[in-house]
């Protein structure tokens, strides 16, 4: 930091004083072309509201299709999918994550049919597929096997890829998935789908509202994923996990969870300069949701100032419930 002189002769507040002042040093922008909108897609007609999370509802098809007409004309660059299959259809393998005519696979198709120039993005994880739901496959003690539970990734993110996928998003934290993933999709031509990595993602507390949206959380009961998911007091460990992804083939990386995460942002930003991802999760979603419910925050003024806050930590884009809502903020001006 270089020295900025001394008061009287600097004083901060001249620039402060008047609105186009502040605008000319204006550091950061928050931009409808910085979000990602997740969605949850279920396997039957209408809506349905998720607990925990206003706003936010499982989409059927059709319905998914309006509110990607909404994203595409609010700017919003790309949805991110994550299945909600019939609970019939959970297997201990999680075999319907890769079933050509699962839910997602057909929402890719349904996507890409009506709306070619939008993003389409795609959770690559087994929990809303398997019976116990974790993201992987558990051996007889119940530890999450490594090597397996990528092969069953692979398949997954094949069967997205052929569907259209533009990017397929590993949410699984299993080692060495990305360049196992990113061999299956060179071997089968898929040389243009992109790999957004979740590279450094948490054993976080935050997902609770997110695993009752997906239908998970009564699977997992009290089983918890400390043994592939990071420990939220390690920092350094998030650069070596961004490190390993970018050798194997990712194309995008992310953080998660994002606003108590914003130092390993910053990190992976500046000491990495990667494209990178930061996702406001479902838990943040709620606790301004419920401050704004009770009138004890702005929800549009705090959302938006969260959602600057990840441009300033370094972030290139943002996962966020959100993303309508903000870009539409946007639109209408300040
Ligand atoms: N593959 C699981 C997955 N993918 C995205 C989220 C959380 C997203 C959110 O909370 O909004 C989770 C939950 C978990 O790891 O248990
Ligand atoms: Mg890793």
């Amino acid at each position: 930091m270089r020295p900025t002189g001394a008061f009287p002769s600097t004083r901060m507040r001249r620039m402060r004083r008047d609105d186009f002042s502040r605008r000319l040093m204006r550091e950061n922008v928050l931009t409808a072309n910085d979000l990602i909108y997740p969605v949850f897609v279920h396997d039957k007609p209408g809506r349905e509201a998720v607990a925990a999370m206003p706003g936010v509802e499982r989409l059927s098809i059709d319905e998914l299709l309006k509110v990607a007409e909404q994203a595409l004309e609010l700017g919003v660059p790309a949805v991110d999918l994550f299945g909600v299959p019939d609970p019939a259809a959970k297997t201990a393998d999680g075999a319907a994550a890769w079933d050509e005519d699962g839910i997602v696979q057909r929402a890719i198709r349904a996507l890409k049919a009506r709306f070619p120039e939008l993003g389409v993005i795609t959770d690559i994880a087994l929990d809303p597929y398997t019976t116990h739901g974790q993201d992987g496959l558990p051996d007889d003690s119940g530890y999450i096997l490594n090597d397996e539970t990528v092969d069953a990734l692979v398949r997954q993110s094949l069967s997205h890829a052929a569907a259209g996928a533009d990017v397929v998003s590993p949410s699984d934290m299993m080692d060495g998935r990305i360049g196992t993933i990113r061999a299956a999709l060179e071997d089968a031509g898929f040389i243009h789908t992109r790999i957004l990595a979740y590279s450094a993602k948490y054993a976080s507390s935050f997902y609770g509202p997110f695993r009752s949206a997906v239908g998970s959380a009564g699977n997992l009961g009290k089983g918890n994923k400390y043994s592939y998911q990071m420990d939220p007091a390690n920092s350094d460990e998030a650069l070596r996990e961004v490190a390993l992804d970018i050798a194997e083939g990712a194309d995008m990386f992310m953080v998660k969870p994002g606003l108590p995460y914003l130092d390993i942002v910053r990190r992976v930003k500046h000491e990495l300069q990667v494209p990178t991802y930061a996702y406001q999760v479902s838990g943040e979603y709620a606790m301004l949701k419920a401050a704004a419910a009770n009138g004890w925050l702005d929800d549009r003024a705090c959302a938006l100032e969260a959602l600057l806050s990840f441009k300033r930590a370094g972030a290139d884009g943002i996962l966020t419930y959100y993303a309508l809502e903000a870009a539409r903020w946007l639109k209408a001006g300040a």
